[in-house]
C-alpha cells in the first residue's frame, strides 16, 4: 500500500557539474522523471524542492522552494519535513539515480519502530544522509541550529537522536551500494552511462 511522503532535494547550486543537475536527462527522459515514476509507487505524496519551479510544468507534484534559503541541503530537508503530510519523510536528492524500494520500505519501518529523529545509513565512517528517513520532530531543531549560523547537515545529525543503518544491513538490499550514487561531476555522469550499458 503506498503511503507517506517522498521529498526530492533540487535546490543545489550544482558547481561540480557545471550544468544544472535538476534538468539532467538521461537517455532523452529527465532524471526526475524516472526518479518520481518509481518513488510513485511507495509514495502517496512526492514533493520536488527546487527553487526554480517553473523547471516543472510538466511535472503534477507540488513544488516548493527554500523557506530558509542558501543554508546548503538544510534549506530543503526544513521545507520538505514543513510541506509533508506525513510525520516521517523519505529524502533523496535528484542526483541520485538507483531507487531501492525494498530498501526505502525496509528503512520506513525502522523509522516508524523506532519513532527516532532520522534513520540514517553509515557507510565506513560516512554518513549517507539521503536515500533517508527525517521526523518532522526536528524542524525547530533545524531552525535552531541553522539560527547558530551552522548548516552542515552531518553534524546536525551527530546531535540528534538517529538511528544508524549499517553497511552490512545496507549490501543486503544493494550490494554495490549504488543506491547512495550521486551524480556530481561530468565523470560520475559518465561511469553511470557505462554502468547503464553494461
Ligand atoms: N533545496 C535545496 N537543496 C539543496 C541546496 N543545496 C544543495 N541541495 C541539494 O542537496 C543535494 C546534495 O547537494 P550537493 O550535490 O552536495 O550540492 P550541489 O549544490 O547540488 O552541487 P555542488 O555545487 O557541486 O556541491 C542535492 O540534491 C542538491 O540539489 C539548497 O540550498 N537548497
Amino acid at each position: 500500500m503506498k503511503f507517506g511522503t517522498a521529498v526530492i532535494l533540487a535546490g543545489g547550486k550544482s558547481t561540480r557539474m557545471g550544468f544544472d543537475k535538476q534538468l539532467l536527462k538521461i537517455n532523452q527522459t529527465r532524471l526526475l522523471k524516472l526518479i518520481t515514476d518509481k518513488l510513485e509507487e511507495e509514495f502517496e505524496e512526492i514533493i520536488i524542492v527546487s527553487n526554480y519551479p517553473e523547471y516543472y510544468t510538466d511535472f503534477t507534484y507540488q513544488v516548493v522552494s527554500d523557506e530558509l534559503p542558501n543554508q546548503g541541503p538544510l534549506s530543503g530537508v526544513h521545507v520538505g519535513l514543513k510541506e509533508a503530510s506525513s510525520k516521517y519523510v523519505y529524502f533523496l536528492a535528484c542526483d541520485m539515480p538507483y531507487v531501492n524500494l525494498d530498501y526505502i520500505r525496509f528503512i520506513k519501518e525502522e523509522i516508524e519502530e523506532n519513532d527516532v529523529a532520522a534513520c540514517v545509513t553509515q557507510v565506513n565512517d560516512k554518513i549517507e544522509p539521503f536515500n533517508a528517513f527525517y521526523s518532522q520532530a526536528i524542524i525547530s531543531k533545524i531552525e535552531a541550529y541553522l539560527a547558530t549560523e551552522k548548516r552542515a547537515l552531518y553534524s546536525l545529525l551527530k546531535r540528534l537522536d538517529c538511528y544508524y543503518i549499517q553497511e552490512e544491513s545496507a549490501r543486503m538490499f544493494s550490494p554495490n551500494l549504488n543506491m547512495f550514487l550521486n551524480l556530481n561531476t561530468k565523470e560520475d555522469l559518465l561511469n553511470y552511462y557505462k554502468d547503464l550499458v553494461s
